[in-house]
């Protein structure tokens, strides 16, 4: 990739942009064909998904202007929002100066596949010394038994267990249950994991029964994988701040309105789910567009916040993550001091420069699940050419940032409206009845004239009912 800079890429009409996309990217005519016609990929979708009847298009976009670990990236992206595309190229662009997006990594694959065991005939104490003792055992039988996973150096490296105990006052029985639960700690290298961890944990539930005399109810991934996280930053300096505003604001207020949005959101629940709203539109526009599993993203992040707020509540946790292995301390603070209410940070440098962090779990694949079934997604992918999921989820990581930080500089400055709902006249157009594309275009353009207060689908409907009555005189 030479350059991700596409200055006024969405000035072009489609084809135009198909073109430059060609000029500038690994892609060639036949992805192109891929990503414009997937009526002729039925069978491929039919495949996917059961009682298949059609396929849901969601429009298909590039973010421009992306530096990602002194990378350029053009960026696909999944979305039905209008704007966001547009936020985070321009949030990319700003970012530029300072050298893009730096992203680090714990560089550990691993997800959590966790154990379930009840109705001990032992005491929980005992099944956990059990199996404590025998972890050792325990992953190598997994490893031999899905031998390949071991062999790219990846499978079961570690397993750990908590003594859980449940007073089931809902019962009014008084009685205490106890469970064991065993976590294995899987490198699952450049797939998201969830199948082939599924399956491990399957196989070794009959083993975990015998050593804790009692029976396993669930085997199941966790969708939590504290030990795939990454921390995003990127620097926006005073300059590129004031100029955004077109000069109507000085970088350093605006430096200073954005830390005072941020200290909002992490002290207030229901700006919270705002600013998080924002940044995952970043994430899971991308997640879509590679075929990964957004659900599960989703599920991480809001998750982790949670986590990490609540550690100390759920006894043994904390112990658990300071005893365990894979982490080194630095990363065992990181995760036990992770407790942003909105896992992102902003201050200013000693230049008074903005620092935006983000600091998120992304367990994704560069390979299973949708990723080299999906035809889009995986022109998607080679758009990208990240070689292993550890850059790809870098790449997810800088985009989250970029997205949050873009509405939040719109926010304390012209609005989110302004920029949002200019980008929104057209579907308003659509939504009004515009049928063809001169209506569309024609509402769209009159809409752009009007105050961003203004811009509504009984504007619209106002504009293309006059456009018809001119037509008809
Ligand atoms: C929308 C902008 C960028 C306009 O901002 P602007 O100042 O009018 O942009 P510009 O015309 O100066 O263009 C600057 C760059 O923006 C990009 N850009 C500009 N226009 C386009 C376009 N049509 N299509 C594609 N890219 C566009 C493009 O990269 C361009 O530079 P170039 O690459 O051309 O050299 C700005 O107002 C903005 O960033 N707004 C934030 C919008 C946003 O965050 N949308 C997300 C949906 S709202 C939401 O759900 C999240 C939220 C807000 O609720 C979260 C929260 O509350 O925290
Ligand atoms: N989030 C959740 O809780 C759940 C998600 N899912 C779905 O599971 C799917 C993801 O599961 P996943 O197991 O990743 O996908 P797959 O089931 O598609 O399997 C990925 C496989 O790719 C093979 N592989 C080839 N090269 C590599 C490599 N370099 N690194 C790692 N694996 C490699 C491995 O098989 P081998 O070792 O045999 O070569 C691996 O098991 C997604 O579609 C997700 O939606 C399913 C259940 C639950």
């Amino acid at each position: 990739m030479k350059t991700s800079q596409l200055p006024a890429f969405y000035k072009n009409p489609l084809q135009k942009r198909q073109e430059i996309l060609l000029e500038n990217s690994t892609l060639d005519k036949n992805d192109i064909e891929t990503i414009s016609n997937t009526k002729n990929k039925t069978e491929i979708f039919d495949k996917m998904i059961e009682n298949m009847i059609g396929i849901f298009p969601i429009p298909l976009g590039i973010a421009t202007n992306f530096i990602v670990n002194k990378k350029e990236y053009i960026i696909p992206m999944a979305t039905e929002e209008s704007s966001v595309i547009a936020a985070v190229s321009f949030a990319a662009k700003l970012a530029r100066n300072s050298g893009g997006f730096f992203v680090t990594s714990t560089g550990i694959d691993v997800v959590i596949g966790q154990i379930q065991a009840i109705e001990m005939k032992i005491s929980a104490e005992e099944a956990k010394k059990n199996v404590d003792s025998y972890q050792e055992k325990l992953c190598l039988m997994i490893n031999t038994k899905f031998p390949k996973m071991y062999e790219r150096n990846g499978g079961a490296k570690y397993m750990t267990s908590r003594i859980l105990t449940i007073s089931d006052d809902f019962q009014k029985s008084q009685t205490r249950k106890e469970m064991l639960i065993i976590y294995f700690m899987i490198d699952v290298k450049d797939a998201m994991g969830a199948n082939i961890v599924n399956s491990m944990m399957e196989f070794i539930a009959p083993t975990i029964e015998t050593l804790v005399q009692g029976n396993v109810l669930l085997k199941i991934i966790s969708n939590l994988p504290i030990h795939r996280t990454f921390t995003a930053k990127a620097v926006w300096t005073k300059q590129v701040l004031q100029e955004s505003s077109k000069n109507k604001y000085s970088g350093d207020e605006i430096a200073q309105r954005i830390i005072q949005a941020w200290q909002f959101a992490e002290n207030d629940p229901f700006r919270a789910a705002t600013h998080l709203k924002g940044m995952m539109n970043g994430i899971d526009s991308v997640c879509i567009a590679t075929g990964n599993d957004f659900r599960s993203i989703e599920s991480a992040i809001h998750s982790f916040r949670k986590y990490s707020l609540e550690i100390p509540r759920f006894s043994g946790l904390e112990q658990m993550i300071l005893d365990d292995i894979l982490f080194t301390d630095l990363q065992k603070q990181e995760i036990l001091n992770s407790r942003t209410n909105t896992l992102t940070k902003y201050y200013q440098n000693n230049n008074g420069d903005l620092v935006g962090e983000l600091f998120v779990p992304l367990s994704i694949g560069v390979v299973g699940g949708a990723t080299k079934v999906n035809p889009v997604a995986q022109t998607c992918l080679k758009l990208l050419d990240c070689k292993n999921s550890q850059e790809l989820a870098s790449v997810f990581a800088a985009v989250g940032l970029a997205q949050n930080f873009a509405a939040l500089r719109a926010l304390v400055t012209e609005g989110i409206q302004k920029g949002h709902m200019k980008l929104h006249a057209s579907n308003l157009a659509i939504m009004a009845g515009a049928q063809n594309n001169q209506e569309i275009e024609q509402v769209t353009q009159l809409l752009y004239q009007k105050n961003p207060s203004e811009i509504s689908l009984s504007t619209a409907t106002l504009i293309l009912n006059q456009i018809r009555e001119s037509f008809e005189k």
